[in-house]
């Protein structure tokens, strides 16, 4: 750019000044108006969904594909059609944030009343017969995407909560729900940890969200910066070495990010053009996006963890037990519990070893560089 040779503020653009046109395009609560790349996924739910426009139980889903693949968009997308639909309600519960059932029957029920059930607490049988009574008075079919579904199997709470609501036409004749399980940990078979009980009345359609490739990434950032930046601001060069980087994660979430923060690094140098080298200097930061994400969502005493494996180092789980209950007096079978799951998120690496006569045990280590991870916590 020009800066004027009297400015007093040489080398830096004025507040006014900015590579961006609309940088809320890069928050993560954003939602695409173009979503592309999805057009098979966007027609099983849709499929699937139909049914309950016309007032009948639609079919149920499993969802599932790696992290930042557009599952959590696809749902919004089509949840916003159904918005318009009468007699149909949808409701996107993120399991992160409520993982137990009786946390999601809150959320359904805030939803449909518009206000919080009481604090005081009532009975889950309570709150639930609410729920069923409100659907069946009102006529309307309920749809439920339950995000992140890990999280309810993580807590032990997966089954109950499906049971309730896929069974919920017999507890409450007449009420007619469909749900749609969302995952993005390929390790856990949804259907298969599932109680029998479950199991016999979930019988559910499947959408596959792969990673995408090169070509689609570079497609999808390409509308992102069209809708971000300020015409000509991101040469192609650097659209695709961001699209590059972003496939070698596999997560466009970090693409977004990395856009994002290039962006500020161009300001920062005084320069409308980001250049390749703003890009490279990102990286660092924005591969991190889902780690940070997922430690983000941890409990306190999970965090403990995550610090005491980052202390201890490649230690037998035995050992870092030990230095675990010290700081939460928490007992082995939970120590267990939590290991799996942060094994399962891939924010620790738990792997078994041979023991000479003495059978296995397993060692724990951080699965990303340790200062990443002491700076996300
Ligand atoms: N086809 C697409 N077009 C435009 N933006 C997309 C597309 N797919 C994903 N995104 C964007 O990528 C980011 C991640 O997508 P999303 O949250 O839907 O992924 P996800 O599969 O639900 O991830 P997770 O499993 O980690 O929850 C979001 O910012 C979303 O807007």
């Amino acid at each position: 750019m020009n800066v004027m040779a009297d400015d007093p503020e040489e080398g830096m653009l004025s507040w006014d000044e900015s590579v961006f046109r609309d940088e809320h395009v890069f928050e993560i609560d954003y939602v695409p108006e173009a979503f592309r790349h999805r057009e098979s996924q966007m027609e099983t739910l849709k499929y699937a969904l139909r049914p309950a426009v016309r007032g009948s139980r639609p079919l149920n889903v499993v969802v599932r594909g790696p992290p930042g693949t557009g599952k959590t968009t696809a749902i919004q997308k089509v949840f916003a059609e159904l918005d318009h639909q009468p007699g149909v309600r949808a409701v996107r519960v993120n399991c992160q944030v409520d993982s137990t059932r009786y946390a999601v029957f809150s959320r359904i029920f805030e939803e449909l009343f518009e206000y919080e059930p009481p604090s005081s607490g009532i009975s889950f049988k309570k709150l639930f017969g609410q729920v069923a009574d409100s659907l069946v008075d009102n006529e309307e079919v309920l749809v439920v995407a339950l995000d992140d579904v890990n999280y309810l199997f993580y807590e032990g709470e997966a089954s109950d909560t499906l049971y309730s609501l896929l069974r919920a036409h017999e507890a409450h004749p007449g009420t007619k729900i469909g749900v749609i399980v969302v995952s993005s940990d390929l390790d856990l078979d949804v259907i298969d940890d599932l109680d029998g009980r479950v199991q016999s009345v979930f019988r559910p359609e499947e959408a596959y969200f792969p990673v995408y490739d090169v070509t689609e990434i570079a497609d999808i950032l390409q509308d992102r910066i069209d809708a971000g930046f300020q015409d000509g601001a991101v040469p192609t060069t650097v659209t695709d070495r961001v699209a590059e980087l972003t496939a070698e994660t596999g997560d466009l979430r970090v693409g977004i990010d990395l856009l994002r923060r290039a962006g500020l690094n161009a300001e920062r140098r005084a320069s409308r053009t980001v250049e390749r080298q703003d890009v490279e200097d990102a990286f660092d930061d924005a591969k991190h996006v889902h780690l940070s994400r997922n430690l983000r969502a941890l409990t306190d005493t999970e965090r403990t963890l995550v610090k005491v494996v980052a202390e201890h180092g490649d230690e037998r789980a035995g050992d870092v037990y030990d230095a675990f209950h010290e700081r939460t007096d928490l007992g082995y079978t939970r120590y267990t519990e939590i290991v799996n799951k942060l094994d399962t998120l891939g924010i620790i690496e738990a792997e078994y070893e041979q023991l000479e006569g003495r059978g296995r045990s397993r060692r724990l280590r951080l699965a990303h560089d340790e200062d990443a991870v002491r700076d996300h916590l």
